[in-house]
């Protein structure tokens, strides 16, 4: 039972929330006297508060479905709509990614075979570095190959990425789940209208009670259920999806099995600018999950879609607010415009915390490498990190700093982090500062024996290079076209690089 104050404090809260939800259609997140209240109650009496948010947040069990028309009418383009309430980041210690690319990655291409699982693993496991920062991976156990795939990777005895399934949520499945020697499992529980509603044809009640025996059938058998919440951008967060989790937090009370969450932006709706009202706001969502629901950090996960650009973003402010785990795809292949690019979040680490904490990002090319050479998937040239462009540049006038300093015009030492030093490719627009720099790196010159933009060689290539583009063409050169024409002129120079 909670004390006096603690219902006083409630009172208060739910009096401002419920003042706040009839004026603006949204949720409460935070103001100093409320928040400063909350925090209390959440430090000295975490039981207690559960048992709070559990009358406090009760399912709303609506007849007619609520599909946030206002801010996503159909034949118009989705609205950002803006409260203006500030939730404050709240970045865990840890974070870590999880990913994706076997079950959400492969949902959206030809299937990979088992020994392509077993490599692309073996990378994620060179790439998470010791600390294990690339900490799971999700599995389909459908057919004998998904089982397949399961058993040679567990056989690696890798502790990271640990090996997680996803099936479908029935009895047969947990056993298979457990038989294999699994402890976490993925089960689907769709938490907008337009799911519980269009979908599963349910009311909220009736989906979330299945959805409750569901995971307590998973816990019984002694499996840790990941609940991926399904479409959570478009859904009643403070109606269904924090009374629903307050629940699972009480089953996780009761068997001692961790429960994640797995909040699901499945169609790029969330968005992270400060403000802006729920269900779209990646802060208030997470915001709403630590201290509303209960749910700790290390047990919340985001799993993005990149429909409106946003999947990298969005993911950083999860962590920033209160996620442990993002959840990622290998180059961000997953169902339409795709997940949330695995190699972009590990920059991302790297740039939030100061450091690499031991992961391995050559592997991202090594990765880019094999996925063009075994599985002829070849990165759009601009993706950052990892495409044929990604730090190469054309304009004379880039490569004439690139020249005087690397550092003016890569974003890193792209050679040191990824084996790719900074590349100039020759076309009209290179200029000589141009031509010089692609000689130098073409041919890994030591400094000392770098050509310059005024040396007789380079001037002799420019004037080649012009007369190729009066004559119209309008694609770069080749590298074994300027490499031809580089050994003619060297002959003519009487020199040689
Ligand atoms: C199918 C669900 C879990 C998903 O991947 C998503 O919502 O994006």
């Amino acid at each position: 039972m909670y004390t006096i104050m603690q219902a006083v404090i409630y009172a208060m809260i739910k009096k401002d929330y419920t003042t706040e939800r009839s004026r603006e259609g949204t949720a409460a997140l935070d103001d100093g006297k409320r928040s400063a209240a909350m925090r209390e109650v959440v430090m000295n009496k975490k039981t207690n508060l559960l048992q709070l948010e559990e009358h406090f947040y009760q399912l709303v069990d609506v007849e007619e479905p609520n599909v946030f028309h206002n801010l996503f009418p159909y034949s118009e383009i989705p609205k950002i709509a803006f409260n203006d309430r500030i939730v404050p980041h709240n970045m865990p210690e840890n974070i870590w990614i999880t990913d994706t690319t076997f079950r959400d990655g492969q949902q959206s291409r030809a299937p990979y075979t088992t020994e392509q699982i077993v490599t692309i693993y073996d990378y994620l496991h060179k790439l998470g570095g010791p600390k294990g920062l690339v900490r799971q991976s999700e599995f389909f156990l459908y057919s004998k190959k998904d089982r397949d795939a399961v058993y040679k990777c567990l056989e690696r005895g890798y502790k990271f990425p640990e090996v997680t399934s996803w099936i479908r949520a029935s009895k047969q499945d947990f056993q298979l789940v457990k038989d294999i020697g699994l402890r976490e499992t993925g089960i689907l529980v769709s938490c907008s209208d337009y799911h519980i509603f269009y979908k599963m044809k349910m009311t909220r009640r009736e989906v979330m009670n299945l959805y409750l025996s569901v995971i307590r059938e998973c816990l019984e058998t002694g499996i840790s259920p990941r609940c991926h919440l399904e479409d959570i951008t478009r859904s009643d967060i403070y109606g269904f999806v924090i009374p629903f989790c307050v629940e699972l937090m009480k089953l996780m009370d009761e068997y001692k099995i961790p429960i994640k969450i797995r909040a699901c932006d499945t169609m790029g709706y969330g968005v992270n600018f400060p403000g802006a009202v729920i269900p779209r706001s990646v802060p208030g969502i997470i915001y709403g999950l630590t201290t509303h629901a209960g749910v700790p950090s290390e047990l919340i996960e985001w799993h993005g879609h990149n429909d409106f650009y946003k999947a990298v973003n969005n993911s950083t402010t999860a962590w920033l607010y209160g996620a442990s785990g993002v959840n990622c795809s290998l180059f961000g292949i997953g169902e339409r415009t795709g997940n949330t690019p695995l190699e972009a979040m590990v920059f991302e680490y790297a740039q939030l915390k100061g450091t690499l904490d031991g992961m391995d990002t050559t592997v991202i090319t090594e990765l880019a490498e094999y996925f063009e050479k075994e599985l002829g998937y070849v990165q759009p040239s601009r993706t950052p990190f990892v495409g044929s462009n990604f730090n190469v540049t054309r304009a004379g006038i880039h490569a004439d700093g690139l020249l005087k300093n690397e550092e003016i015009y890569n974003i890193f030492d792209t050679g040191k982090f990824l084996n790719r030093p900074p590349l100039v490719s020759v076309s009209n627009t290179s200029g000589l500062a141009g031509i010089a720099h692609w000689i130098n790196s073409y041919y890994h010159l030591p400094k000392e024996k770098w050509v310059d933009k005024n040396s007789d060689l380079v001037k002799k290539i420019k004037v080649w290079v012009d007369a190729q583009y009066e004559d119209g063409r309008v694609t770069v050169l080749t590298d074994s076209e300027l490499v031809e024409e580089i050994g003619k002129c060297c002959k003519e120079l009487n020199i040689t690089i």
